[in-house]
């Protein structure tokens, strides 16, 4: 079960981790994909300007260079002392026939239009009087209230069709006012000669004038509505103000398609990134979940091995150090004494008549008073530093380190009372059973590193003699240490 929920826990993060990462990177494609669209706006209003500023700077030069005709036509008014009619002709051809742009040229002396060129075509315009025209008055008016010139248009014009009319008016040297010099610039040929069409590589241009010169607005290029986020730069001429608009074809924004297109790009990659983020986290899922096998294992092995070092040095019945270790600690404790220079004893405990114990209360009874015996020597030692071991079926061994020869006659006394006063629960037994214990003691101060075993056999000589002399005693080693 445990395993189970671990794992869904593991995939449950995993997944959260994933739509995470997936989301993250859809986000930044997205941002990355709106950025893109903005400085690509930013690119095409850089690129309308661009090509709308060069434009402008064409019609600034058409227009000025015909209007420049004007002041020659008004250097011979003012020059030539009364110019006869030929010679009014004659200027008005030569400056038509310079700029290929203008329509017609008029002069209006008093206000009263009296020569145009050419004629044909503009017959109806010969003996006008300007003040009667209500639609081009206004213009004249200012003209000459400002003693300036003044374009206005387009108009209406009386001859047919429509044209901006560059008006002048001739003020003779001593101030009075000769009259008006009219040049009709042909609005088609003007926008030729700029470049200007209702679209232009991919951009539509509107140019928009003074209708009448009194700031109502009249189209002189363009088609359709012109959008309120079209680029627009202001034509400042004399006494009037155009404007050109200019807007790309397909609009600012990026086509749906590019943008969907990036889009679906960013939507593709952002699953790419989410998918190998799935790889990384299973990957190093399944890493961490091996590494934590691999530490259960070897967790349960080193505890396996310690009880295989516990029950390889303890007696499975007792609990207390079995002969082989008892061997060990014992040799290691002899030649510790040895280059202390102390003194180090050995008792050795042997059970009385186990045998009849064992023929009496049966083996399991036996094997109870066996525990019992030993957890009584074990409680007797009481310092933990001191080895207790079962050396043999019913015999039992002790090593005394740092102690002197009373201290340890006072042990093995307290030994053998202690095993004598326990009541030992056996199985199948009513009463509790007891025993008694025969000891054995040696002592030494080692005079060499391997002299162990001969101490031991002195204990067991003494041993000898407590049974001899009737058990349930305590005998020293003829060499009492
Ligand atoms: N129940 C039981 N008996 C054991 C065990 N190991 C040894 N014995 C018995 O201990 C008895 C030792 O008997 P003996 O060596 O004759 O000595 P004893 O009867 O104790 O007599 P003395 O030592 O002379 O007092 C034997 O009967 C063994 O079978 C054991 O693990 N469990």
């Amino acid at each position: 079960m445990t395993t189970v929920s671990a794992r869904r826990r593991s995939l449950l993060r995993a997944v959260v981790a994933t739509a995470g990462a997936f989301l993250l990177a859809l986000v930044l494609f997205q941002t990355l994909v709106w950025q893109q669209g903005q400085e690509r706006q930013h690119q095409e209003r850089e690129r309308v300007v661009e090509h709308a500023a060069s434009l402008r700077s064409r019609l600034d030069t058409g227009l000025s260079s015909t209007l420049y005709l004007a002041n020659g036509l008004v250097a011979l008014i003012r020059g030539v002392d009364n110019p006869t009619p030929t010679q009014y002709r004659g200027a008005l051809r030569a400056l038509h026939d310079a700029d290929p742009r203008v329509r017609n040229i008029g002069l209006a002396p008093d206000n009263r239009i009296a020569y145009v060129h050419p004629l044909e075509g503009n017959e109806k315009a010969i003996g006008l009087r300007l003040d009667n025209q209500k639609d081009q008055w206004p213009s004249v008016r200012r003209a000459i209230e400002s003693r300036s010139s003044v374009v206005a248009g387009p108009v209406d014009l009386v001859q047919g069709g429509r044209g901006i009319i560059h008006r002048t008016p001739v003020f003779l040297e001593d101030g009075d006012y000769w009259g008006m010099i009219s040049i009709v610039i042909d609005i088609p040929r003007l926008l030729d000669y700029v470049g200007l069409a209702p679209e232009v590589d991919g951009i539509r241009y509107w140019l928009l004038g003074d209708a009448d010169g009194s700031g109502g607005r009249g189209r002189l290029a363009g088609q359709g509505d012109v959008p309120a986020d079209a680029v627009s730069m202001p034509i400042s001429l004399p006494g009037a103000s155009w404007q050109l608009l200019a807007a790309p074809v397909d609009g600012w924004r990026p086509q749906a398609g590019y943008v969907w297109t990036w889009r679906l790009a960013g939507l593709v990659l952002a699953g790419l990134v989410a998918w190998v983020v799935w790889l990384l986290i299973r990957a190093n899922q399944r890493h961490r979940a091996m590494a934590g096998a691999m530490q259960r294992l070897n967790d349960e092995l080193v505890m396996k091995n310690t009880e295989l070092t516990q029950l390889s040095r303890h007696d499975g019945l007792t609990g207390l150090s079995n002969r082989r270790h008892f061997d060990d600690v014992y040799a290691k404790a002899w030649a510790r004494a040895w280059r202390q220079r102390r003194a180090i004893h050995v008792l050795i405990i042997d059970f009385d008549n186990f045998k009849a114990i064992n023929d009496r209360y049966g083996h399991v009874a036996g094997d109870a008073c066996l525990i019992g015996g030993a957890a009584a020597i074990r409680r007797a030692v009481g310092r933990g530093e001191d080895l207790v071991a079962r050396s043999g079926g019913e015999e039992f061994a002790v090593v005394i380190e740092n102690a002197d020869a009373a201290a340890v006659d006072l042990l093995a006394e307290r030994i053998r009372r202690e095993v004598a006063a326990a009541l030992i629960d056996a199985p199948g037994q009513l009463e509790p059973l007891s025993l008694t214990a025969s000891i054995g003691v040696a002592g030494a101060v080692p005079n060499g590193p391997d002299g162990g075993a001969d101490l031991y056999r002195e204990a067991d000589g003494a041993l000898y003699r407590a049974k001899r002399q009737g058990r349930n005693r305590v005998c020293w080693a003829e060499s009492r240490g």
